[in-house]
């Protein structure tokens, strides 16, 4: 593909600087990493949280780009191959990915916020699927598509992955897909190029606030997705009954979009009535003029607000209110989302969760407490290299919600293990302090008796425990079956 085509009509300033020679040059691929530069490629310099891309130009030049995009002010370096430059490379790094992978499911949706993104993501796509719907969703598990399920690292890919991904996914015959729009993502305009049906809001709360200075540059950039992504006119559900709730309907209804409210709230899908049982969730909800009584067979009150979001983004792409409530039915959990991975054999039982950071382990903790007759015990960490601030809060919550506390590691990255859980520590009275995270498992698995339930919460999905700059294998599930299995 040409660099002209790749910079389209969107970037002006770049196809001014265009001459007839390197409008001509062909690029065989694009990268933002001169590590990864293959002879052809073009190079976009990014100015990132560590570096900035455009001290690796020259490396990249030598690895053989035949091109550069760069913001404004770098100057060429009187190399051959021309040095271009723009006000924003990662706005255009997106859009040329999107160019040069061209294809997408023709049905895509994104869905934001602190809390629930996978869970919408999943449900959403189950619920396509139950209709018959090739179809696929992208985020912090991974990909999960007919056919396929890639364990992920990142919520919202870099753009070049995505976009390599999409093709993929369309090409394969995915015609649906959702996806997962962190702020991060959002901020760093991974997801600028996507051509978005419909999006979603679930909620706001305390987190990366070691990324974003202020809560309301966290929540301008995750409306982002609604004012710079979503095209006017289109679909934007919103869960009515959050704190942040109304800013995101005002952020939509600036953005001339067309808004869909769900919760108790909830103008397109009103929840009228909802009963929390240990293992399932009921509901009656109204659409319009028509009643429904839901079913969701997952733990977790919180559920209820996931599944209302992802039938909203269904019913917007076409699906009847009908068979996107009747599909909820046969939801399966996202992995490590309050998952049951075991019970204790007089029926004391052990979820896993994915809570790592305030409001989501409050909620979590808030979910079991009802159907525990005896204690709840939580085994948890605060990830290495992350927002500190939300350490003490998390230890707070949790001793005032659990009836035991074991303050564990998760991720320290390069952090040192001992410091986070003082962190933590310090506003978590009479919890216990075990580094371990195996161990830790093993310490409250062995003390259930009848009645009590555990969460090990913070990595759900994942895989590995990142100590330093390796990650070595690790799974919670793997660790409280191995734990219930030796008792
Ligand atoms: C803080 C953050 O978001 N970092 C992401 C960002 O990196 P960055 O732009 O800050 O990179 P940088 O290291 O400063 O380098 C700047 C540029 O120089 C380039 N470079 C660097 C070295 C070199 O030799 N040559 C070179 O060209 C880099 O490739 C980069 O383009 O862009 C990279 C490519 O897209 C991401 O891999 C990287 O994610 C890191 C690994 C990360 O941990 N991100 C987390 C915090 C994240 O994004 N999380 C969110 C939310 C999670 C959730 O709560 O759900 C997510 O979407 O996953
Ligand atoms: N709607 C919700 N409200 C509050 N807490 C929730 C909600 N949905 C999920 N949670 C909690 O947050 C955890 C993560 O859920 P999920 O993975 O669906 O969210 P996410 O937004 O994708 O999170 P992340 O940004 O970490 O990827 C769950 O394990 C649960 O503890
Ligand atoms: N996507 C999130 C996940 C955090 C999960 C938790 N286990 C931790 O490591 O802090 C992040 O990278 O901040
Ligand atoms: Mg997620």
């Amino acid at each position: 593909m040409k660099i002209k085509d790749l910079a389209g009509t969107s970037f002006p300033e770049l196809s001014a600087q265009l001459d007839g020679a390197s409008s001509q040059i062909e690029v065989a691929g694009i990268t933002a990493d001169s590590r990864h530069v293959q002879p052809g490629d073009l190079f976009v310099a990014v100015s990132g949280t560590k570096a900035n891309g455009t001290s690796y130009i020259v490396d990249a030049l030598a690895r053989g780009a035949v091109a550069v995009v760069a913001e404004s002010g770098v100057k060429p370096d009187g190399s051959s191959a021309p040095v271009l430059s723009l006000g924003n490379p990662r706005a255009f790094l997106a859009r040329a990915a999107a160019a040069f992978y061209g294809r997408q499911p023709e049905t895509m949706v994104a869905v934001t916020g602190t809390a629930g993104k996978t869970s919408v993501a999943s449900f959403t796509r189950q619920i396509w699927a139950h209709s018959g719907l090739a179809a696929a969703m992208i985020g912090t598990t991974g990909v999960v598509a007919p056919g396929r399920n890639d364990y992920g690292s990142l919520t919202t890919p870099d753009p070049v992955s995505l976009h390599k991904l999409l093709a993929e996914l369309a090409d394969a015959g995915v015609t649906h897909a959702a996806m997962e729009a962190s702020s991060h993502g959002l901020d760093q305009s991974r997801l600028d190029g996507v051509k978005l049906s419909a999006a979603a809001f679930t909620n706001l709360g305390r987190d990366h606030m070691d990324y974003h200075p202020t809560v309301e540059h966290y929540m301008a950039s995750k409306m982002r997705l609604f004012e710079a992504l979503l095209p006017k006119g289109a679909p934007a559900v919103v869960f009515a009954d959050d704190q942040w709730s109304e800013q995101a309907i005002a952020a939509a209804r600036k953005a001339k979009l067309d808004v869909r409210t769900v919760g108790r709230k909830g103008e397109f899908i009103s929840l009228k009535r909802v009963e929390h049982f240990r293992h399932k969730q009921s509901a009656e909800v109204h659409v319009g003029d028509d009643i429904f009584e839901i079913h969701i067979p997952l733990a977790g009150d919180f559920q209820v607000a996931n599944a209302l979001v992802a039938a909203g983004l269904a019913i917007s792409t076409g699906i009847s209110a009908k068979a996107a409530f009747s599909a909820l039915e046969k939801l399966q959990g996202a992995s490590g989302r309050l998952e049951l991975v075991g019970q204790t054999r007089d029926g004391a039982l052990a979820y896993v969760d994915y809570a790592h950071k305030p409001d989501a382990l409050e909620n979590v903790l808030a979910s079991v407490r009802p159907f525990t007759t005896g204690r709840v015990i939580v085994v948890f960490g605060c990830g290495g290299d992350r927002d500190k601030g939300k350490r003490p809060i998390m230890g707070e919550i949790a001793t005032r919600l659990a009836d035991v506390v074991i303050v564990t590691d998760d991720n320290p990255r390069s952090e040192v293990p001992e410091v986070i859980r003082s962190e933590i520590m310090a506003a978590a009275p009479g919890a216990t302090e075990i580094g371990d995270r195996a161990e830790a498992i093993r310490a409250a698995v062995g003390m259930l008796t009848s009645g009590d339930t555990l969460i090990v919460a913070g990595k759900g999905h994942e895989e590995g425990q990142t100590v330093g700059s390796v990650t070595l294998p690790f799974s919670d599930h793997a660790e409280v079956r191995k734990a219930l299995g030796g008792l």
